[in-house]
């Protein structure tokens, strides 16, 4: 019998075990904060499953829950009731496990630190060997379309650019799951379109499952393969939206009547659950 092999780094489940069609599953979701003086219903009665390889966005108001809703997959909120399961396991299992990567609405990069070790820091904290985190940091950097701005800093490069960063530092440790809180969102727009298109392309080459926060209709309808409509706060889903384009997209998608019919239809759901009286 040959001899035990070390058990390799996991990042997931076991390579041996077949992985989960469902990521993340949400039943019954429910989150109430306790301010100071009242409580705030952030989330009510949430249910969503998402499947492997899905990109799914969130939209919905400003203080709908979106954030939260997010945060909760990733451990950094507690529901008040409903489970929340991520690759089969606890949010804080598959938090220590490291199976998401969770990319914020700034770009959050240390200034002192160069581009190359910004997205080699999760790497370090695991233990990682240097050449295998510079490896790995080169390569991620190389997807987002930073190879060669392995050692600038980050105040060197624009906002688009420094978000890069962010989603390759989110992917050095090769998550199945890449949470994205509006990360583009105070980019101008043309800067987000270019960012829009490589996201698709990174998209498709990693497959990774993706849930991704946004206020553009046009965001959401050209990332997603589902797109989750929320009610004013508490959050509630409202619709949820398949957006059955081809996988391979162009900007110029945005010009066809099924983008057009699918855009309408978020619109719809935004306005359903809005009042826009005042
Ligand atoms: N730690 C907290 N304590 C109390 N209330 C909170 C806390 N965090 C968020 N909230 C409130 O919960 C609600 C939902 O907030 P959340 O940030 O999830 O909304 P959002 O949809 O992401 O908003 P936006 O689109 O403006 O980013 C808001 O009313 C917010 O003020």
């Amino acid at each position: 019998m040959p001899a035990a092999q070390p058990a390799p780094l996991t990042l997931g489940p076991p390579a041996t075990q077949a992985a989960p069609r469902t990521i993340v599953d949400i039943r019954n979701l429910t989150l109430t904060y306790q301010a100071a003086d009242h409580p705030v219903y952030a989330l009510s009665d949430v249910s969503l499953s998402i499947s492997k390889g899905d990109f799914i966005s969130l939209i919905g108001p400003s203080g709908c829950g979106k954030t939260t809703l997010m945060r909760v997959v990733a451990d950094l909120e507690q529901p008040t009731s409903g489970e929340v399961t991520v690759n089969g396991m606890t949010p804080e299992q598959a938090r220590l496990k490291r199976a998401y990567g969770y990319v914020f609405q700034a770009p959050a990069l240390y200034p002192w630190r160069s581009v190359e070790r910004n997205v080699t820091l999760p790497l370090e904290i695991m233990g990682l060997p240097k050449a295998e985190r510079q490896a790995r940091a080169r390569e991620q950097l190389e997807l987002v379309g930073l190879a060669g701005f392995e050692r600038k800093f980050p105040w060197q490069l624009s906002g688009g650019m420094q978000q890069r960063v962010s989603i390759a530092r989110a992917l050095a440790f090769n998550p199945d799951l890449l949470l994205m809180d509006e990360p583009f969102g105070a980019l101008d727009e043309i800067t987000r379109d270019h960012l829009n298109l490589q996201l698709t392309r990174l998209w498709l080459s990693t497959r990774k499952t993706c849930i991704f926060v946004t206020h553009s209709i046009a965001e959401a309808v050209f990332l997603s393969t589902r797109i989750v409509v929320m009610s004013p706060r508490p959050g509630r889903i409202l619709d949820v939206i398949d957006c059955d384009l081809p996988r391979e997209r162009r900007l110029d998608i945005r010009e066809s009547p099924e983008f057009q019919r699918i855009a309408h239809r978020v619109r719809e759901g935004l306005m359903e659950g809005h009042s826009y009286d005042d």
